[in-house]
């Protein structure tokens, strides 16, 4: 019958009751004990389960108790677990080859079997799982599944990877050989250039040409951009370059005023940009477009026309020493307009 652990104790608290209850087994156990223990084979011998034990019993909790003084009149106690192989076969394993501790037992105190003596004793290898491998040395418990494999390194852990495979097997170069086309990445920068077919190609920008040929025209020497620039600059040549009398006021410009400013017939060319009206005449031998095409918007408002050629360009600078008046409707011209208009003829 199996017991629990902590039977002994309470055993030898209140003997005579639970002796009595058992005093068969008792008595059967007294009359085996010595003999059918030493013959089990499972671990036990007979020196340790003699009453004369060489063993500390604290060491064996299960091993027969001596009967004290005043026990002598009562069978040996018997709180032996002999359903427990494992723990004599553990303990006998690892404190009965110890001569010392088996006379730490010879004296007259009675032993007691209490799990905290087994605690004190020499480190069991609680992991080792098999009974056949106890005359070997104690396995220290490894999670690795093949120690074997594995390279003896103390610090490293058992659940790291295995190390990365050496650097000479990385090939030697790392740049793609000629005949390599296996990366098609490290074949972009070589050139492939044809007109028009190049990834590599600059894009285009406001510094390039555009695809148009050119329509500028050679002008004559003294009308060059930086030319106009110093003309229109002077002072004295202000009311030249409007065409109207020195101290005109700026006029008021009507569509049937402006439409017979066309520059032939001897009169000045006028256009209109941005709702201002300018005298493009000075600017004819100047215009890097050519005369016919700046007198493209003559007598008319060439805004939209200017726009589509060159929006780019800062007519406001370069035409304000042209300035003559704003563009009105008829209605908004009135008197004045018509007067002035007529004291210029
Ligand atoms: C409204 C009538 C105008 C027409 C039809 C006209 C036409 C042209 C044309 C065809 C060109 C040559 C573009 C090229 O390089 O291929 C040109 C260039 C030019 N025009 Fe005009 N133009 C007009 C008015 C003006 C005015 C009023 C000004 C100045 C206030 C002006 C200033 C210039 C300048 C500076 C260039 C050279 C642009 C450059 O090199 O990028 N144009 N124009």
């Amino acid at each position: 019958m199996r017991r629990p652990a902590w039977l002994p104790s309470i055993f030898r608290a209140s003997p005579p009751a639970r002796l009595a209850s058992s005093a068969e087994e008792t008595r059967r156990d007294e009359g085996n004990t010595e003999h059918d223990l030493a013959d089990r084979g499972d671990g036990i011998d007979a020196e340790t389960v003699s009453y004369g034990s060489e063993r500390p019993t604290d060491e064996i909790p299960l091993a027969i108790q001596k009967p004290t003084a005043d026990q002598t009149a009562l069978p040996p106690t018997l709180v032996l677990q002999q359903e427990e192989p494992e723990v004599d076969a553990s303990d006998h394993n690892t404190l009965g080859d110890s001569p010392s501790a088996n006379s730490a037992c010879d004296g007259q105190a009675t032993p007691k079997a209490s799990a905290s003596a087994v605690t004190n004793a020499k480190p069991v290898p609680a992991l080792q799982l098999d009974p056949l491998s106890s005359s070997e040395p104690p396995i220290i418990p490894s999670l690795n599944p093949v120690p074997a494999l594995a390279e003896p390194s103390p610090s490293a852990s058992t659940l790291m990877p295995p190390p990365p495979p050496p650097p000479p097997r990385r090939p030697p170069t790392l740049r793609p050989t000629p005949n390599n086309n296996t990366n098609t990445t490290n074949n972009l920068p070589i050139p492939t250039r044809g007109p028009g077919c190049s990834t590599l190609a600059p894009p285009p920008s406001h510094s390039s040409k555009p695809t148009k040929p050119s329509r500028q025209v050679v002008l004559s020497p003294g009308h060059s951009p930086l030319d106009w620039a110093r003309l229109t600059a002077s002072p004295a040549a202000a009311d030249s370059l409007r065409g109207l009398p020195a101290g005109t006021p700026y006029l008021r410009v009507t569509p049937s005023m402006l439409k017979r400013q066309t520059g032939r017939k001897g009169k000045d060319a006028w256009t209109v940009l941005g709702g201002r009206v300018y005298n493009i005449t000075p600017y004819l031998p100047f215009h890097p477009g050519g005369e016919p095409e700046l007198l493209r918007g003559a007598g008319r408002d060439g805004t939209r026309l200017f726009g589509e050629v060159h929006p780019w360009v800062n007519y406001e600078g370069m035409l304000a020493a042209c300035l003559v008046g704003i563009y009105v409707s008829e209605e908004e011209g009135g008197e004045g307009g018509k007067g002035d208009m007529e004291a210029m003829d």
